[in-house]
């Protein structure tokens, strides 16, 4: 599959391979979708300003992140179910992960259990893992599931907290999709009890949550804790005073609320909010390296995919996962190199433009 060379052509080889069910389900958005598109359309609306005759002959990537490190500010967001795109499910996304030297969000609702992806990881020679979380009401069943996580490895934990109900994707609905097929479970919840017939507790998503479910979570874990899914500059501070270590800006790639605008115009209010105390993360919609390099120059640490990589594991494996990562690796190591920077960490404001 080497014959693919942008995240877009990973899109059209995944969906070429793919049940359209599955393929709906990893691709679509909740409602009409005007957010999903957003997503995509505001990194076309700003446009980079480089600087010329710096004398930079040499650039890193390098980032670190809280108490981890990756070799790239790319970063895999966490998405349900990898094994619908793959046999190996999570394990392929692990090992392309670690081949990749970068950070892989294992998600609560992986077929994979986070056990097997830390340990996959590793025996690929690296690549931390962190583990998502969506909050249960009931305590004992979070720190359950956060211990496994912990006694795994992880390196931090993200809180998902836009998921009050899920979102209503009307592709989904319409497909009939609402169950995995047989065989496939949610393995982070195996043995947490639910029907007796089926030791797989189901995934409680629930409205009940409040920020003293979070205050719960901080008193049972020493991990850095990163809240995924604010959207308003007062969640983010509310989410560093109830003691989270970082702030993701993400609206779930378009898949609760419809209508919620596109992360990269959320990301600079949030980023003044949060004034330096915390690193800030963002996704949703980034699709090539001048994308990476926007949300990074509006004050984003790291940037996370969830598609792509779903689209490349649909296409071609670990391997086409792999291929994801280091086609927008070489993507913003080149724009780099066109804005006259040498590192991530040079690039602000100033580098972007919004266009009339
Ligand atoms: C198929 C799929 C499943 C997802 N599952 C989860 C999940 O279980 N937990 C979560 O916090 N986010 C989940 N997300 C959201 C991603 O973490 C991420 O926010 C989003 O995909 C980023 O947008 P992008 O796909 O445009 O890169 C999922 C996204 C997709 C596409
Ligand atoms: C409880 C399953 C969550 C899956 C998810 O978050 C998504 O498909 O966006």
């Amino acid at each position: 599959m080497n014959t693919l060379i942008t995240i877009r052509e990973y899109e059209t080889a995944a969906r070429a391979v793919l049940d359209p069910v599955h393929f709906d389900y990893v691709s679509g958005g909740a409602r009409d979708e005007v957010t999903l598109r957003e997503n995509e359309a505001a990194y076309a609306r700003l446009a980079l300003l480089p600087r010329v005759l710096r004398g930079n002959p040499k650039r890193t990537l390098e980032t670190r992140l809280l108490n981890s490190r990756a070799s790239m500010p790319i970063i895999l967001s966490p998405t349900a179910f990898h094994k619908l795109m793959t046999g190996d499910g999570e394990l392929a996304t692990a090992r392309a992960a670690a081949a990749a030297d970068t950070i892989m969000i294992t998600g609560m609702a992986a077929t994979v259990a986070v056990a097997d992806v830390v340990a996959a990881a590793r025996a690929a020679g690296g690549g931390d893992v962190w583990f998502q979380l969506y909050l249960q009401t009931r305590n004992d069943i979070t720190a359950e599931i956060v211990s496994r996580a912990t006694d795994a490895g992880v390196t931090a934990v993200v809180v998902t907290v836009d998921s009050p109900v899920l979102g209503a994707g009307d592709r989904n609905i319409r497909n009939g999709f609402t169950d995995l097929p047989p065989g496939l479970a949610c393995e982070n919840l195996r043995g947490l009890g639910g029907d007796p017939t089926d030791r797989v507790r189901s995934i409680e998503l629930s409205a009940e949550l409040s920020w003293e479910h979070l205050d719960r979570l901080r008193a049972l874990t020493e991990l850095p804790i990163v809240l995924k899914g604010t959207a308003h500059p007062d969640d983010a501070r509310l989410g560093i005073e109830h003691g989270a270590d970082a702030i993701m800006v993400s609206n779930h790639g378009g898949r609760q609320l419809d209508g919620i605008p596109a992360t990269v115009d959320l990301l600079p209010d949030v980023v003044a909010a949060v004034d330096g105390r915390v690193p800030v993360l963002v996704d949703g919609g980034i699709r090539r390296g001048t994308d990476v390099a926007k949300a990074l120059a509006l004050g984003a640490s790291a940037i996370g995919i969830g598609r792509p990589i779903m689209w490349g594991l649909a296409a071609a494996g670990e391997q086409g996962a792999r291929n994801v990562l280091e086609i927008l690796r070489s993507e913003l190591d080149h724009t780099l190199a066109l804005l006259g920077v040498e590192s991530p960490a040079e690039l602000g404001s100033d580098w972007v433009v919004t266009k009339p």
